[in-house]
């Protein structure tokens, strides 16, 4: 099938080379020449594990191009949006300008018969507007919404073998029409055995917030539990564990530290509960305002704890922050709690060094006041206290002991309770963690 894929960042470039290698026919469109001329040369624009070798693969068969014009979109039957929905500026409600402008951008290539598919994160009713939009552009042309559910760091992965496919279509035939096609698109999944959730527009762009919302609520309940273990000294990954064996409860999404960040869930809870404002029903999701707050709150923690650790006085001191991305295996600085606490010590008067395996580039380019190193060890090098605020492994994997002939102190915060406690207070540092004694 030909497929085109409208945006192609961490979302829609995944999106369009795994669509290749399900051997479709795919044109992928952006307006950012880099993130096309990356593609064309056959490189992922960003760092995202296997992306590189998928993109090698389908570049071999010949199924994947890339253009910034938009009627390159031409001759697809098939057409996926994948461009971003960020915070407004003004607002906590999803900035849809983006949307808008693609679909306004493929209206004058569609053709009947053809299926302009939305997975990018929209609040609850975007999908019944733009169908409208849609049908005034094309009668004949059909919208569907097929939210995507994958983690960076496992994009490609997720991708090809997503836990659940879910498209929401509008009523009778031109539904039964889009989940057919979608069928066709999806056939290897499918095939596989993935489960599949055919509904309408609402639910479809609910299913996606609430599934967000929940593991954002997951989150800020267990850094809520470490709020409560640090005043009466408990250890919440004990605490973590013990209920983790709870299957109505599960261990997954239950580490407690220096909370969520990212491109996605910070955003999305605050464009549910915007949107459920609109809709005169934001009593219902009001605890999305509290799953925020304990996850700032924790920000705000470790900045007081790297404070006392260093005897009450920032100013001057040399600190060296591991991790700038928002979670390991990805470059994305998106909302990055490790960067957030990096810039506010650095506001503090810290003398700060961050060190990233991958995502300096992109941190450099939203913090530019920090300084950045690229070798672990020169970062390390005569700081006074380490923070490791994102769980790369190769700072789970640092050896207490040849760190502490590096620095000036031996004192590290464990910003992502990551780091075995025994092993680095057996090698004489002072270990402390958010949430435990
Ligand atoms: N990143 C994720 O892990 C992930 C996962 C699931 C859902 N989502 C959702 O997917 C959407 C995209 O997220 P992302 O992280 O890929 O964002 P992104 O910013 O990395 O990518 C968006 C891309 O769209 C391009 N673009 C903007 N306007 C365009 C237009 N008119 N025509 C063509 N291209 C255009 C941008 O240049 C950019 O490359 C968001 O709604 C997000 O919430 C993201
Ligand atoms: O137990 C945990 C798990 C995660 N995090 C943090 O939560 C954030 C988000 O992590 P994760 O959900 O793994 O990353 P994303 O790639 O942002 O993926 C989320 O957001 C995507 C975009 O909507 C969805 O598609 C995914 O299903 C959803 O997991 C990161 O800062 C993590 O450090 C924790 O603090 N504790």
């Amino acid at each position: 099938m030909k497929i085109s894929v409208i945006g192609l960042g961490y979302l829609g470039a995944v999106h369009a080379a795994s669509m290749a290698k399900l051997g479709h026919d795919v044109v992928g469109v952006d307006v950012d020449p880099a993130r096309v001329d990356a593609l064309a040369a056959g490189k992922a624009p960003f760092f995202e594990p296997g992306l590189d070798d998928l993109l090698t693969e389908v570049a071999a068969t010949g199924r994947l191009t890339v253009s910034t014009d938009p009627a390159a979109v031409d001759g697809a039957q098939v057409h996926f949006v994948c461009v971003g929905t960020p915070q407004r500026a003004d607002s906590n409600a999803a900035d849809l300008t983006y949307v808008d402008a693609a679909i306004e951008g493929l209206a004058p290539h569609l053709h009947p018969g053809e299926v302009v598919v939305g997975k990018s994160t929209v609040p609850v009713g975007t999908a019944a507007r733009l169908a409208g939009v849609v049908g005034d552009a094309e009668p004949g042309a059909v919208l569907a919404w097929n939210p995507e559910f994958l983690r960076e760091g496992f994009a490609v992965q997720d991708t090809l073998s997503p836990d659940r496919i879910v498209y929401g279509v509008p009523d009778g035939e031109p539904g039964e029409q889009a989940a057919a096609v979608l069928d066709a698109v999806y056939a290897v999944p499918l095939a596989e055995g993935v489960p599949r959730i055919v509904t309408d527009y609402p639910t479809a762009e609910l299913v996606k917030v609430a599934a967000n919302s929940f593991l954002a609520t997951k989150i800020s309940f267990i850094n809520a539990m470490a709020e409560l273990c640090e005043v009466a000294g408990g250890d919440v990954t004990r605490l973590a564990d013990a209920i983790g064996h709870d299957a109505r409860i599960g261990r997954r999404f239950l580490n407690a530290g220096l909370g969520f960040g990212g491109g996605c869930l910070p955003k999305d809870i605050r464009a549910f509960k915007a949107r459920a404002d609109e809709l005169g029903a934001g009593e219902a999701v009001s605890f999305l305002g509290e799953v925020d707050a304990i996850n700032t709150r924790r920000r705000t923690r470790m900045v007081e704890l790297a404070t006392e650790v260093l005897g009450g006085w920032v100013e001057g001191a040399e600190v060296t922050v591991l991790g700038a991305a928002f979670k390991p295996d990805s470059d994305d600085v998106r909302d990055s709690p490790a960067l957030d606490v990096a810039a506010r010590l650095a506001e503090l008067g810290a003398v700060v060094t961050v060190h990233d395996p991958q995502a300096i580039d992109n941190a450099r380019a939203k913090q530019p006041s920090l300084h950045y190193e690229r070798d672990l060890e020169a970062a390390l090098a005569g700081a006074d206290a380490v923070l490791v605020l994102t769980e790369w492994k190769q700072y789970k994997d640092l050896d207490p002991e040849r760190v502490g002939a590096l620095v000036a102190q031996r004192t590290v915060l464990d910003g992502r309770n990551a780091l075995s406690r025994t092993d680095w207070t057996d090698a004489g540092w002072e270990y402390r963690a958010l949430g435990r004694r």
